[in-house]
């Protein structure tokens, strides 16, 4: 399969700026000093943008979709704190409900789809019983180990990113009103750091984190292996599905898809942790229109997260400490994403409520 990226682009639109400025009225003429609600209001103009609609309707179907995939730098170089087989191990936890994000999911109103892009594991043979809607656009068993070799052939880059363009459709063909993108993967943090490193222009040891909770000693054998894999991937900077090929990881490639999918449907996204913010990075060279359905959910203690939501320029809403992934750092943000949206929509003016304005 190929994915003609000219014609996803071309379907890119801004966001509409009509409701906007129907926002910003609407919020001066709330009973409330001018502005007293901070960022709220910010985030209020936002949504309408985003939906075309003031006041904004309620955010009723959030879908959150994490995308599981294994990359062979943690087996290869050991970067991880945690063995490999733990993702698929987390694919059954999230089918099972007892993940962090399935417990923010529950609290938020919001649901959540699994699907497994390239997890290293053959599910029959460990006896494990998954549903077909899960498994079924599988892309491949694990991404190579940058370092030394492509995460997939262009091929596999190509029907990895057109799967995520198409979940986007047929999430928002089933009536979801705002997309989060979940990551699972032990080793994601690697081919997050390198792509992050690559376009925001710094050196590995600056973007290279603690990922699951690494030691010193693990800390310098991914630095080195992000170096590498920079010095791999420099080349082809300018090709967005190249370095994704090069040197990015199927699920990241599907979740960059996603990522445009879903600003081609004029659909909102909240981003997440590190992986959804280098998938972004990818996504905005693709689209620069793109990024203005985006808002950064948290900022993750990952510095090729805050790396990313600098040059993004995206302001995240929460920073509690999160670096799980998933999803959860978006669902944390999303009751703030909620407020903004029910205030615009349900205050009394200033006139429906007989309160007087400020002097003019
Ligand atoms: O998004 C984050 O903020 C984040 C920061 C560190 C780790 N993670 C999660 O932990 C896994 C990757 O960490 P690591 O150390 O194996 O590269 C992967 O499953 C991510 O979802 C996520
Ligand atoms: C247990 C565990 C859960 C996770 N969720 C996202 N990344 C993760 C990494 C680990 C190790």
């Amino acid at each position: 399969m190929t994915v003609d990226l000219d014609a996803l682009v071309a379907r890119i639109d801004l966001p509409d700026d009509d409701a906007r400025a129907a926002a910003a009225e609407r919020q001066s003429r709330l009973t409330k000093p001018t502005g007293a609600l901070g960022r709220l209001e910010e985030l209020s103009l936002w949504l309408c943008a985003a939906q075309g609609v003031c006041p904004p309707r309620p955010l009723e179907r959030v879908r959150v979709i994490v995308l599981a995939g294994d990359h062979g730098i943690a087996r290869t170089a050991g970067t991880s704190a945690y063995p490999p087989e733990v993702t698929a191990q987390m694919v059954l936890n999230f089918l099972a409900g007892g993940a962090a994000v399935n417990v923010l999911a529950r609290q938020n109103g919001a649901t959540v789809r699994v699907v497994d892009v390239a997890v290293d594991v053959d599910w029959t043979e460990l006896g494990a019983s998954v549903p077909d809607d899960v498994v079924r656009d599988k892309v491949r068993r694990g991404s190579g180990s940058i370092d030394r070799e492509d995460a997939m052939t262009r091929e596999e880059a190509e029907a990895a990113f057109a799967l995520g363009v198409r979940i986007a459709d047929d999430e928002v063909d089933a009536g979801a009103d705002l997309l989060i993108p979940g990551d699972m993967g032990i080793g994601n943090t690697t081919p997050a750091a390198v792509i992050t490193g690559l376009y925001t222009n710094q050196d590995a040891a600056s973007v290279v984190g603690r990922g699951t909770g690494i030691d010193d000693a693990t800390w310098m054998r991914k630095t080195a292996a992000v170096r590498d894999a920079m010095r791999r991937g420099r080349a082809v900077k300018g090709d967005p599905m190249a370095l994704l090929t090069t040197v990015g990881g199927a699920d990241i490639a599907a979740m960059t898809g996603l990522l445009l999918g879903a600003a081609a449907r004029r659909t909102p996204v909240l981003l997440d942790g590190v992986v959804s913010c280098a998938a972004a990075l990818v996504a905005q060279r693709v689209s620069f229109r793109a990024r203005e359905w985006w808002l950064a959910g948290h900022r993750s203690t990952e510095p090729s997260a805050a790396a990313a939501l600098d040059r993004l320029r995206l302001e995240p809403i929460v920073d509690y400490g999160l670096r799980l992934g998933e999803g959860t750092g978006a669902l944390v943000a999303l009751p703030v994403l909620v407020a903004a949206g029910a205030t615009l929509r349900e205050m009394a003016t200033f006139d429906e409520a007989g309160v007087s304005d400020r002097e003019a």
